[in-house]
């Protein structure tokens, strides 16, 4: 633990692990299924009926023994039908044909379907112009899935496809972990809400919108504590009565003397876990526990904050939804244009992939400053060097993070 505020900085692993095991799994509800999208379910689900529930045809036509219909040429005298929707499977004679329509059981005595572009039909004699081959254009009772077969997995976030498995495996409603309440705080005085709350020497809150966006998108519910000033008084009535399970903080976590807001958290209790990571961007993110509530101090700028939102809100929302907290995939790709050496920290830079001989190849933005999310917003790439990596040319492989991969991002 870090109660010095200066010196010591730790992995962005170590913060990563830090932040997860404080962060508590959110309790569980019921939700009817389309109500449940986009949240992630409590317990797998297993299928309670088998899909579909019966032999049934794929294709409109004729229904045979395939047996009957050895080569072309075959006249059989249909005997009946068997539509979509009927309670009582009907039984096919040997010796004759029977329409069928798809999604119709396949009758008893059947065992394969022609379609009815194969066949002439005069009256009820039917000529077939096909050989008929066992199982053909016969979906097998189970063929989607079997009764009792698991079709999602505890913390499986449920997708509309999902939805529609889940509906059709029997499933009016399923169990979905509750979304955690985080909660987000903008602080300083040079922040306002929009263009017409700006006074002169203000700028537009860009870390709050952005935030609660992702919390949504993340499967969290957000709570938005608007902005408070550089001021002690008004940072603790923006927290008065809170309850939440996490509290972002976005700006005043660095050195200067109007950051208010560690020495203002600290009188109401917080206790700190870290203060400084080494990353780039990131480096003054703080994380500790007042009371009960995990308190995630972003940093102020923009593009820091996040860049921060991606390597640790994202992963603390999924633990508390009983997932693995784990952070971005990382893929290799081709440097187009060589990079500088790294510092002393792990450095994010924003980047642009694209596909090249069929592999990933990515070229960095010539601008890294950490305020310029315009440089953030036309980006598709992070490119991840460690602390300490040497200059590397064109050609070498590097290792990136695809932001269209991450939803919501
Ligand atoms: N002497 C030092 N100064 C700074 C250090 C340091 O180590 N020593 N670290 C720098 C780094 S790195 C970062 S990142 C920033 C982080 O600062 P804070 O978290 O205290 O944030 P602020 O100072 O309040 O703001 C930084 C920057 O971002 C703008 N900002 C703040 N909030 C918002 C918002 N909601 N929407 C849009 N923009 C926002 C703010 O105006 C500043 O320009 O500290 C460095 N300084
Ligand atoms: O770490 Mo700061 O986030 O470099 O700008």
């Amino acid at each position: 633990m870090d109660t010095s505020f200066g010196k010591n900085t730790i992995s962005v692993k170590e913060a990563r692990h830090l932040i997860n095991c404080s962060m508590r799994l959110t309790g569980t509800q019921e939700l009817a299924l389309p109500q449940a999208h986009g949240r992630v379910l409590a317990n797998a689900v297993e299928a309670l009926t088998q899909s579909p529930p019966f032999d049934v045809s794929a294709m409109d036509g004729y229904a045979v023994l395939a047996a009957d219909v050895p080569e072309a040429g075959v006249v059989l005298p249909m005997s009946g039908a068997s539509k979509a929707g009927v309670a009582m499977v009907p039984t096919l004679q040997r010796g004759t044909c029977m329409r069928i329509f798809t999604g119709a059981p396949v009758p008893h005595g059947a065992n394969a379907i022609i379609i009815q572009e194969d066949v002439e039909a005069k009256g009820r004699q039917i000529s077939f112009n096909e050989v008929a081959i066992e199982g053909l254009h016969i979906r097998k009772a189970g063929l989607n899935f079997s009764k009792g077969e698991q079709l999602a997995e505890k913390g499986h976030l449920l997708t509309a496809r999902d939805i529609g498995l889940l509906a059709a495996a029997g499933h009016a409603s399923v169990a979905v972990f509750h979304r955690p309440r985080i909660a987000v705080l903008s602080t300083g005085d040079e922040v306002a809400a929009s263009m017409a709350d700006a006074a002169s020497g203000q700028i537009v809150d860009a870390n709050r919108p952005a935030l609660l966006a992702l919390i949504r998108a993340w499967g969290g519910e957000a709570i938005d504590l608007g902005i408070a000033g550089d001021d002690d008084a008004a940072i603790v009535s923006a927290l008065d009565g809170l309850e939440a399970d996490l509290l972002l903080v976005t700006g005043g976590a660095s050195v200067g003397e109007h950051d208010r807001v560690r020495p203002v958290l600290q009188a109401l209790g917080l206790r700190f876990d870290f203060w400084k990571i080494r990353m780039r961007p990131g480096k003054p993110l703080m994380f500790g526990t007042l009371g009960a509530m995990p308190v995630l101090g972003l940093p102020g700028n923009p593009v820091s904050a996040l860049v921060c939102s991606l390597l640790f809100l994202k992963p603390a929302i999924s633990v508390m939804t009983g997932g693995e907290g784990l952070g971005p995939e990382f893929e290799n790709a081709r440097l187009m244009e060589p990079i500088d050496k790294t510092g002393n920290r792990d450095d994010y830079l924003r980047a642009m992939v694209e596909m090249a001989d069929g592999a990933l190849a990515v070229r960095v933005f010539a601008q890294q400053d950490s305020s310029m999310l315009a440089v953030l917003a036309r980006a598709n790439a992070f490119l991840f060097r460690p602390a300490g990596a040497p200059p590397a040319d064109a050609g070498e492989m590097v290792k990136v993070i695809r932001l269209n991969m991450v939803p919501g991002y």
